[in-house]
């Protein structure tokens, strides 16, 4: 079953368009992220499922209903943002029942069990009576998403809502994520521009570029097989390299050849190359002149001159080459990926 099904919609404001014939299925549990550059429109598309936005045109399907004129109060949804903001004169329990004071949802014992619930998957029981100005920002964060699954939406909606917190909190809140969503196993749809953030938390990852989908397929795919050069140099930033396609080799612009799987047709095309799966070799190989070498602690990176382009390329901290120096790489045939030019 499908809880959101979003059909060709698109927005302008004014004269702009920012959404483009969009459609988009989730399905019963899933956690699917909106993934893409600042301005492709995946706010927008955010706001006009919880209802905060109107559609130029297209329906929205909420739990097999057409919601499209609905108000966001009509909609099965709950929302969390950036910024919590919770009520500071209001205790953590207080803050979690007041979407269910406001939806006017049962008597009181009814909300204390919802409430209590809601804490228990956020883990915060103990800290019910606090106010937020007693919590660290992580608490803060957990407590606005117990508010926000305490109505047991039939969709949630998050957006960005680790971008305000450190590194190493945003890791521990990505893991809990996980574990809330296996336990409770709501449909949520996440924006996000971060990909190690997509990657890790989704069962699918739609990409998004200028209002539209580029892609959309399981984390492990689009890393590992992105459809455009815009996907493959969007996750993991890969090395994008001109070349023809001859058979089993690819031609680079300055002669040199590297074996490829079978299966690509002949003619123009664009190498994807990840940088972690670039080996440097003693013999054999490609040959590319060292420009920059960067130390990472555990490892170098190096920037390379491969046949008139800047790649980068990983390296174990062993491997010292100076810059003008002719450097030997090798891809294995099966991680390089072919785009059409
Ligand atoms: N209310 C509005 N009026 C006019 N233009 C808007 C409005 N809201 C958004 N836009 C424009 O629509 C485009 C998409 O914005 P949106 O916020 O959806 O992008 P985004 O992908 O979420 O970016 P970000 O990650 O920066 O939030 C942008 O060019 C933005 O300037």
């Amino acid at each position: 079953m499908s809880d959101l099904t979003l059909t060709n919609i698109t927005k302008s404001f004014g004269k702009v368009e920012v959404l483009r014939g969009i459609d988009l299925t989730i399905r019963s549990g899933e956690f699917v992220s909106l993934l893409g550059a600042s301005g492709c429109g995946k706010t927008t598309l955010l706001r006009i499922v919880a209802g905060l936005e109107g559609v130029s045109s297209g329906k929205v399907e909420i739990g097999g209903s057409d919601v499209t004129d609905l108000p966001p109060e009509k909609r099965d949804i709950a929302m969390m943002f950036q910024s919590y903001a919770l009520l500071p004169h209001m205790s953590v329990s207080d803050n979690v029942r007041f979407p269910l004071r406001m939806r006017r949802v049962g008597n009181r014992e009814e909300q204390d069990a919802k409430v209590k619930a809601a804490l228990e998957t956020v883990q915060l029981t103990h800290l019910a009576d606090r106010a937020p100005r007693q919590l660290s920002g992580g608490q803060q964060q957990r407590v606005a998403l117990a508010r926000a699954i305490v109505s047991n939406p039939k969709v949630l909606l998050l957006d960005e809502p680790l971008s305000n917190l450190d590194a190493r909190l945003r890791e521990e809140m990505q893991v809990e994520l996980i574990e809330i969503h296996r336990r409770i196993g709501l449909t949520t749809l996440f924006v996000t521009h971060d990909q190690d953030e997509a990657l890790s938390l989704s069962d699918r990852v739609v990409l998004m570029n200028a209002g539209e989908i580029e892609q959309e397929a399981s984390p492990r795919e689009i890393y590992d097989a992105p459809a455009t050069a815009y996907a493959s140099s969007f996750l993991g930033a890969a090395n994008l390299v001109p070349a023809r396609i001859e058979g089993n080799v690819a031609r680079l612009a300055d002669g040199q050849t590297l074996p490829v799987s079978a299966g690509s047709p002949d003619g123009k095309a664009t190498l994807a190359l990840r940088q972690e799966n670039v080996d440097f070799l003693d013999e054999g190989g490609l040959t590319a002149t060292v420009i920059t070498r960067v130390y990472l602690g555990s490892r170098h990176r190096y920037i390379l001159d491969l046949a008139g382009q800047k790649i980068s390329v990983l390296a174990p901290a062993s491997v010292m080459l100076e810059p003008g120096a002719q450097a030997r790489i090798g891809i294995a045939p099966d991680r390089v990926r072919i785009l059409p030019a």
